[in-house]
């Protein structure tokens, strides 16, 4: 596999104003993974990653070698992007990809000041290895953070996928009820995965979540009894793939 190196913000300074590679803007679904699972909420998907998880359910936000990103992700104005949110959508999730990616591009900061001007919650769904800068947690409710490990990472090695100082910054959030960590996981073995990141990292088992790996529901409805058991012995919360049941995007 190919990939092109990303498009830094500074890269295109002219749109970086303005626009963001935006995968897609939908609403009228719930949140289907995590903390806030099952609260009504519109998604907006950015373009790009920095990781290439072998697994991932949205590689058309990223990988160049099966998609091509100026037609998966079209540099798209965040004010349009916004503005066809309608009245009743009152929760916004910033997913990407990689949507901290961003986080110094003129056009993030616009978009996460217009869904605020309209009193929208902001939640930002990241992979967990780039700090946000204090500067825009004013604008954001809460962050679900999902470090790589072992059922994820196998396309990046670890010191790529694993930023120390990113969750570091991510637990002090999560400490103020800010932020939240969920791990995708198959089995028990991956559950003791979680466990010794937790303890390496600080990470106090009330801001962990654990969610089945699962392309399909029959895998996710297979594996959900073994790691909801698993995950309550370390009391680990569980969360399913909500939109998976319930066949919403
Ligand atoms: N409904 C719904 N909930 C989600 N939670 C996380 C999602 C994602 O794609 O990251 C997702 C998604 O794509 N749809
Ligand atoms: S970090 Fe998330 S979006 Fe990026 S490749 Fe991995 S699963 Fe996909
Ligand atoms: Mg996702």
């Amino acid at each position: 596999m190919t990939h092109t190196a990303l498009p830094l913000p500074a890269a295109d300074g002219r749109n970086r104003e303005t626009h963001l590679p935006i995968n897609e803007v939908f609403w009228d679904v719930v949140q289907g993974e995590g903390p806030y699972m099952g609260r009504s909420c519109g998604f907006i998907r950015l373009g790009w990653c920095n990781l290439h998880c072998p697994p991932c359910d949205t590689a058309q936000t990223w990988d160049t070698s099966r998609y091509d990103l100026a037609v998966t992700c079209p540099e798209t104005a965040v004010a349009a992007a916004v503005d066809r949110l309608p009245a009743r959508v009152r929760m916004v999730v910033l997913s990407g990809g990689e949507p901290l990616l961003w986080q110094s591009a003129p056009a993030f900061i616009t978009m996460l000041d217009l869904l605020g001007r309209r009193g929208i919650e902001v939640h930002v769904e990241t992979n967990g290895t780039i700090a946000p800068p204090p500067s825009i947690n004013p604008f954001i409710g809460h962050y679900t953070v999902s470090p790589k490990l072992t059922v994820m990472g196998g396309g990046d090695p670890l010191k790529r996928r694993i930023k120390p100082d990113a969750i570091a910054a991510f637990a002090r959030l999560a400490a103020a009820e800010r932020a939240a960590f969920k791990f995708v996981v198959a089995d028990q073995a991956h559950i003791r995965e979680v466990a010794d990141f937790a303890a390496e990292h600080d990470l106090e088992p009330s801001w962990v979540w654990v969610m089945p790996e699962a392309p399909d529901t029959a895998t996710l409805l297979d594996r959900q009894p073994v790691i909801t058991a698993g995950a309550a012995a370390y009391g680990y919360n569980v969360s399913t793939r909500l939109h998976m049941i319930a066949q919403c995007r």
